[in-house]
């Protein structure tokens, strides 16, 4: 029997380690030109880029966010859609990735269709499905509402995010669209977009923080006693602070 102190400790250790500020390796692909560099600048820096490049091989960028009072830091791995710039690196993306953000041009219907290959590409670097998946349409400022064809409808990519269990956004990393009102000036163009690309990083920081938790509590509940978290650390990249 563990005396009242040892269990006292014990719950210290799982307060400590639920409070604690841990990176989220959050994996953006899709096809080149999607605009997964656009979007990840806009998810962590606010802003659009005046210039983009084709990403080589993968870049990072860091978005901290404080989630109902906890720090969660979230690490977007920006890889390059072009086959070329990623053949060699393609497992160390995967490896230890806690969320997958497939991203597509709501006017590239091809980039849609697309996204059944970098299911399967997840599929064969054993990205589990209990990792969280999002699926983003991007350049929606560029959707034209008088044609149908040659665009993502809506209700396609709900029904696609629904078999494949995502979260679906659509937006635009570059402006939110335009649309005609009747103000007290006459007819005007107003943004009615709220600002969509915020709600996705809220969106993927709760999702995480949610599976952070319960993770935590499976481990208390399988060990019986806490003690036994502190022998078998998570990985060490898994854990660090902000
Ligand atoms: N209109 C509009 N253009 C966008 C948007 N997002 C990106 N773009 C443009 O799309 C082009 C490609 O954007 P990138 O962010 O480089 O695309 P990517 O998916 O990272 O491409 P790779 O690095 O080749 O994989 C650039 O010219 C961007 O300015 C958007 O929301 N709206």
């Amino acid at each position: 029997m563990e005396s009242s102190l040892e269990l006292s400790n014990s719950l210290g250790s799982v307060s400590s380690l639920l409070t604690r500020c841990r990176t989220f390796k959050v994996l953006v692909i899709g096809d080149s030109g999607v605009g997964k560099t656009c979007l990840t600048h806009r998810l962590c820096a606010g802003q659009f880029p005046d210039r983009v490049e084709a990403t080589i091989g993968v870049d990072f960028r860091e978005r901290l966010l404080d989630i109902d009072g906890e720090k969660i830091k979230l690490q977007l791995w920006d890889t390059a859609g072009q086959e070329r710039f990623r053949k060699s690196m393609v497992q160390h993306y995967y490896r230890n990735a806690h969320a997958v953000l497939f991203v597509y041009d709501v006017t590239c219907p091809a980039s849609f269709r697309g996204l059944i290959s970098w299911i399967e590409e997840c599929r064969q670097n054993s990205l589990g499905q209990e990792i969280p998946r999002f699926l983003v349409g991007n350049k929606s400022d560029l959707r034209d509402p008088s044609r149908t064809e040659g665009q993502v409808s809506q209700e396609q990519a709900t029904r696609f995010a629904k078999v494949h269990g995502m979260m679906f956004f659509e937006t635009s990393a570059k402006n939110p669209p335009l649309k005609r009102v009747n103000g007290q000036r006459g007819d005007m163009e107003v943004s009615y977009q709220r600002d969509k690309v915020e709600d996705i990083v809220m969106a993927v920081g709760a999702k995480l923080k949610r599976q952070k938790k319960h993770s935590a509590a499976n481990a208390l509940m399988h060990s019986g006693s806490f003690k036994v978290l502190s022998k078998k650390r998570p990985e060490k990249e898994l854990w660090t602070c902000c």
